[in-house]
């Protein structure tokens, strides 16, 4: 049956966070909706990285609501955010791969942890279908993360995210380190994937070129929430100045001068948008706070909770 691509799968309204005196978030809002690749950028330190753990259940918020897939995400007992734990999968900044486990046993982690019955020969079978499904050679199963590039590597987490299956996939930065060509190649395999498997995509990018290659939409941080969403087009309609020097900026109009001289995702993507609104608010820069150890704090969380 065909699914509403209006249909809501990811909803956050009024969050707040802190650490200490520190606010990251206060009354922040957010849809993501089904079957959208959905940009999330903001300044260094604006709370996009808390704001997507804030959603997977490794960070508590002081107050608000998340709802995924209809359900509410917070205060859940084990076995009800387990269920709805299966449905997605995350890919953090980084990687985040064990170094002590080959590429195929990285991929089987979230399959023996969910599906730990499941005979060994069919979770070997599912791990090897992935590592394939995300462009890595088959031969890069048996492999250690220290014997693969940095491209290899991000292929490898994306396939371990996607061992089970997900509807809903968290991307923390994944062209973050790669090349230019690499991280075109990635955000190709992104957008293919999410076409071929109707996937619903949060994506926490600082890269311009992928917000113009593969996003429908943009959600941009700042002042402690999600001061706009909308397309590109729309969020340089908006004269917020943040937007405005993100978009405008050097970097930003070399980025749309790409999509301007025919790159086909990008065609693709601007061809097929939702329905999209706008929201801005107050008209001042971001904060910039310091996000120290992120990378750091990332592996650690895959250490515990495997994704
Ligand atoms: N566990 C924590 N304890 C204390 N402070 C934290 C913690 N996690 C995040 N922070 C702080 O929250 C703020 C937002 O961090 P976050 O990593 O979400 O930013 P970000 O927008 O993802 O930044 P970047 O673009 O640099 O990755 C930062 O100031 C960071 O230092």
């Amino acid at each position: 049956m065909a699914r509403d691509r209006n249909e809501v799968v990811v909803e956050v309204k009024g969050l707040r966070n802190s650490f200490g005196e520190q606010v990251i978030h206060d009354g922040l809002d957010l849809q993501v909706r089904r079957g959208e690749i959905l940009g999330v950028v903001g300044g260094s330190g604006t709370g996009k990285s808390v704001l997507m753990r804030s959603i997977i259940g490794l960070q508590t918020p002081d107050a608000g609501e998340i709802t995924v897939f209809g359900q509410p995400t917070i205060g859940r007992d084990e076995t009800e955010a387990t269920d709805i734990r299966k449905r997605w999968g995350v890919l953090f900044q980084g990687g985040a791969l064990f170094s002590t486990l080959t590429v195929a046993e990285n991929v089987q982690v979230p399959i023996k942890e969910f599906y730990r019955h499941l005979p060994a020969a069919l979770i070997d079978e599912i791990a090897a279908y992935k590592v394939v499904m995300t462009g890595l050679p088959a031969d890069a199963g048996p492999k250690y993360p220290a014997e693969l590039s940095g491209g290899m590597k991000k292929r490898a987490g994306l396939a371990r995210a996607l061992a089970l299956d997900p509807e809903l996939l968290f991307l923390d930065e994944p062209t973050a380190g790669l090349d230019p060509i690499g991280a075109a190649a990635f955000d190709e395999l992104i957008r293919q994937l999410s076409r071929t498997l109707g996937l619903t995509v949060f994506l926490i990018t600082h890269d311009l070129d992928t917000l113009y290659a593969i996003c429908d939409r943009v959600a941009v941080l700042a002042e402690k929430k999600v001061i706009a969403v909308g397309t590109i087009d729309e969020l340089i309609a908006t004269d917020h100045p943040w937007i405005q020097e993100y978009f405008e900026g050097p970097r930003g109009r070399a980025a749309a001068s790409t999509r301007e001289f025919g790159d086909p995702a990008s065609a693709d993507a601007q061809a097929d948008r939702h329905p999209t609104e706008v929201r801005t608010n107050a008209a001042d820069a971001p904060s910039q706070g310091g996000s120290a150890d992120n990378h750091a704090r990332d592996a650690a969380e895959t250490q515990t909770g495997t994704r």
